[in-house]
């Protein structure tokens, strides 16, 4: 368990994930807790655990040693300018999980020599099972360590070149999108062929599990499991070369460099 004290400005959809799940980890109590927004109602689960939800983005600051910021890239530099005044870089961590906003850009914002970490994780984050890509600047090993645990608390953290970050967003964090519609696709099919929409949500959720886990477990190659399945003649095959006809990997990786290119344009 950590004893320090974490705020998390922008308790939205990120910020809020980022919550459950350091308390469901047992890496932060609720009174380690502060999160903040400025309509609190959807924070009411939090604040009956025992959570602080305030809408004082200072306070929070001023309160906590470890500070993530889970604001919208549109208005992160006007808010976080406005408590410019609460850092302290000799006492503060600042974690962003902003897409597209630089550790550069950060430091300008918090002031020179600010320890910043720059995180792209995703929202299986609240229930521990979050992807995180990692990078940082101004901070010491000590600090490094700490980050590092806390979002292995929270999934599986890996460290990364800054350069790498949108593509990191795109991969780790759209991906959850992504698999979501692979799934839905394999239910909408499965009702097709017979079965009722919650058993088809199971089977194809848990097989999506599984096939995620002989990669992770194994270490295997994708295609190596493939081949494992696809009996010669038989109905695998038929129906992946279907797919393949209708642009299935294409229409993945277009939208993967589609997704990618927004990012780098906006
Ligand atoms: N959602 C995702 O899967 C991922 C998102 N990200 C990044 O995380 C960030 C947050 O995304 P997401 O959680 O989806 O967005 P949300 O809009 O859900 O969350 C942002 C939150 O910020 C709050 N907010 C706005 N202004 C203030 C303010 N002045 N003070 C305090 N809180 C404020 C809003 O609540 P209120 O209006 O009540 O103040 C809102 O709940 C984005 O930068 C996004 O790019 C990164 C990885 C994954
Ligand atoms: O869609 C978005 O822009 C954000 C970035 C990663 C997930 N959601």
């Amino acid at each position: 368990m950590s004893n320090k004290k974490i705020a998390i400005i922008g308790g939205g959809n990120l910020g809020k994930a980022i919550a459950q799940g350091l308390l469901k980890s047992g890496f932060s109590t609720p009174a380690d807790l502060t999160v903040t927004k400025r309509h609190l109602a959807s924070l009411s689960d939090l604040q009956s655990l025992g959570v602080q939800t305030i809408s004082d983005n200072e306070a929070a600051i001023r309160g906590a040693e470890v500070i993530v910021v889970a604001l919208k890239p549109y208005n992160v530099k006007e808010v976080l300018t406005q408590v410019k005044a609460a850092f302290d870089p000799s006492r503060h961590i600042l974690i962003s999980v902003i897409t597209g906003v630089t550790i550069d850009d950060l430091e300008q914002i918090a002031g020179a020599g600010m320890p910043v970490v720059r995180a792209m994780p995703n929202t299986a984050i609240a229930i521990q099972e979050s992807m995180t890509c990692i990078c940082h600047k101004n901070v010491s090993q000590q600090q490094e360590a700490y980050v590092t645990e806390m979002f292995n608390q929270l999934g599986v953290a890996v460290s990364i070149d800054e350069k790498l970050m949108e593509a990191a967003t795109v991969l780790g964090a759209c991906g959850i999108a992504y698999a979501l519609r692979f799934i839905r696709a394999s239910i909408q099919g499965g009702i097709e062929i017979g079965f009722d929409a919650r058993t088809a949500n199971l089977i194809a959720a848990q097989t999506v599990k599984g096939a995620a886990q002989l990669l992770i477990k194994e270490n295997r190659h994708p295609e190596e499991e493939i081949d494992k399945v696809t009996t010669p003649k038989g109905c695998t095959i038929a129906g992946l070369n279907e797919m393949e006809h209708q642009g299935f990997s294409s229409s993945l990786i277009k939208g993967i460099t589609v997704s990618y290119n927004k990012i780098a344009k906006d």
